[in-house]
């Protein structure tokens, strides 16, 4: 587990986090269907077309940006580790840019996830189709026992 989380004491962990929450999420953006217009989740389902599909194009761009971010203050660090000897101030600095620029990454990771979510819903693909798609391109050594497959006539229909 990343030094950065925490499974709150006296919560009993799931078998795996992140399937546990993609679940949630899918389910609480499927629930929204049957939300009002004050839901923003209601809004991107049924509303314009346009509008989640310009927001997973978005949010991607920010996270590409964010990356980017991480990547040039990793590159202060280096050089405050090299040339900042007895500067350790300097160097701890860069470090916790680092950490913060890390931190926006993950955050913008998070918002194309809820909007990718989000398209696949509105266009009734649901989480064993995707997970099928995923493991269609896993080798036979990658891919889980038991996991979902596309059946034959749906596999690379997007080539
Ligand atoms: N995970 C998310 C989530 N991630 C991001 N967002 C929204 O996505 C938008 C991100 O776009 P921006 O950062 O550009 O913010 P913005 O300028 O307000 O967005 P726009 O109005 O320009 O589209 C914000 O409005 C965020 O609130 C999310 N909205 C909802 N969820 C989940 O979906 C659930 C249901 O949400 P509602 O439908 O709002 O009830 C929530 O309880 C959350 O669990």
């Amino acid at each position: 587990m990343s030094e950065k989380t925490y499974v709150p004491e006296g919560e009993v962990a799931p078998s795996s986090q992140i399937a546990t929450t993609i679940e949630a999420l899918a389910a609480t953006i499927r629930a929204r269907r049957d939300a009002g217009e004050e839901s923003y989740t209601h809004q991107l389902l049924y509303g314009p077309a346009d509008k989640p599909l310009k927001k997973v194009m978005e949010e991607a761009g920010e996270v590409g940006l964010a990356a980017k971010d991480v990547e040039s203050e990793l590159v202060m660090l280096r050089a405050m580790e090299h040339h900042a000897h007895g500067h350790e101030a300097l160097v701890a600095a860069a470090g916790e840019r680092v950490d913060a620029c890390t931190d926006h990454l993950r955050y913008e990771a998070a918002d194309v996830v809820y909007h990718l979510l989000v398209v696949l819903e509105r266009y009734g693909i649901d989480l064993d189709e995707f997970a099928a798609e995923l493991n269609e391109r896993m080798t036979d050594e990658e891919r889980p026992s038991g996991a979902v497959r596309l059946k034959q006539g749906h596999v690379k229909r997007g080539k």
